[in-house]
């Protein structure tokens, strides 16, 4: 049964590219593998500019409206943190440092304030865990925001730039929440951080299929 457009209205939604030719060339397989077992974390301190150009960012922000969403509730949300405002981020840092370790020392607070710095092109990643369609439960919202952030990070990685995610004990602290505006039944999840990679490194290993997939026995 085709999914109704729920909390979304219509006209939230727009064309964005024409279908893929086929059969397909058998390029397309081995470009997209190439893609997918390349990318790599590239930590926000490894990420310096230039960031990606605004017609760029466009594109990584369109890749996340191509995830999978049932009933298309858009149930994420992404907060750009331009360099302006970078200093309250790392105030928001600081603060949620200090409440959770009151002794927390002066270079302590200045690393965490320092976090704030790092990489060109930094958001944070937001989740509604509920709404009124009560249909869709919280993991499912949380799958459909985990594949429109990677579809940001291949994206990024298409158009040449390093990217990460990041997280950590600041992430749903009050400053935090209260900085980005997060209402009661949103969740930040992670910060998105993309820019020119300065260092490389091997790509990981990769876990054997093996170690997750298995079939369902008859009995
Ligand atoms: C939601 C989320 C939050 C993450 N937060 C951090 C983080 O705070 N610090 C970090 O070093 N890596 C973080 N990572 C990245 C993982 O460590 C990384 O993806 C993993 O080591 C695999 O490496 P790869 O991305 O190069 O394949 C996070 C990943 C996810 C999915």
């Amino acid at each position: 049964m085709e999914d109704p457009a729920s909390t979304a209205n219509q006209a939230d939604f727009a064309e964005t590219s024409s279908a893929l030719a086929y059969p397909r060339p058998p390029e397309v397989a081995e470009f997209a593998q190439a893609l997918i077992h390349t990318r790599q974390t590239i930590l926000p301190r490894r990420l310096a500019g230039p960031g990606p150009s605004p017609s760029e960012l466009q594109v990584i922000l369109k890749a996340a409206g191509a995830a999978p969403d049932h009933h298309r509730l858009i149930p994420w949300r992404f907060v750009l943190v331009p360099a302006t405002s970078r200093a309250r981020l790392g105030e928001a840092f600081a603060a949620a440092l200090a409440e959770r370790d009151p002794s927390a020392s002066p270079e302590q607070m200045a690393q965490a304030y320092e976090k704030a710095e790092r990489a060109p092109l930094l958001m944070l990643a937001i989740v509604r865990i509920t709404d009124e369609d009560a249909e869709i439960p919280p993991a499912e919202r949380l799958v459909s925001a985990g594949c429109a952030i990677q579809n940001m990070l291949l994206m990024a990685h298409a158009l040449g730039y390093g990217g990460a995610l990041t997280s950590g004990k600041a992430m749903n602290s009050k400053p935090l929440r209260t900085l980005f505006d997060l209402a009661e039944h949103e969740q930040a999840l992670c910060f998105v951080s993309i820019g020119t990679t300065i260092k490389t490194k091997p790509i990981p290993l990769r876990p054997e299929v093996s170690r997750y997939v298995s079939e369902l026995n008859k009995h």
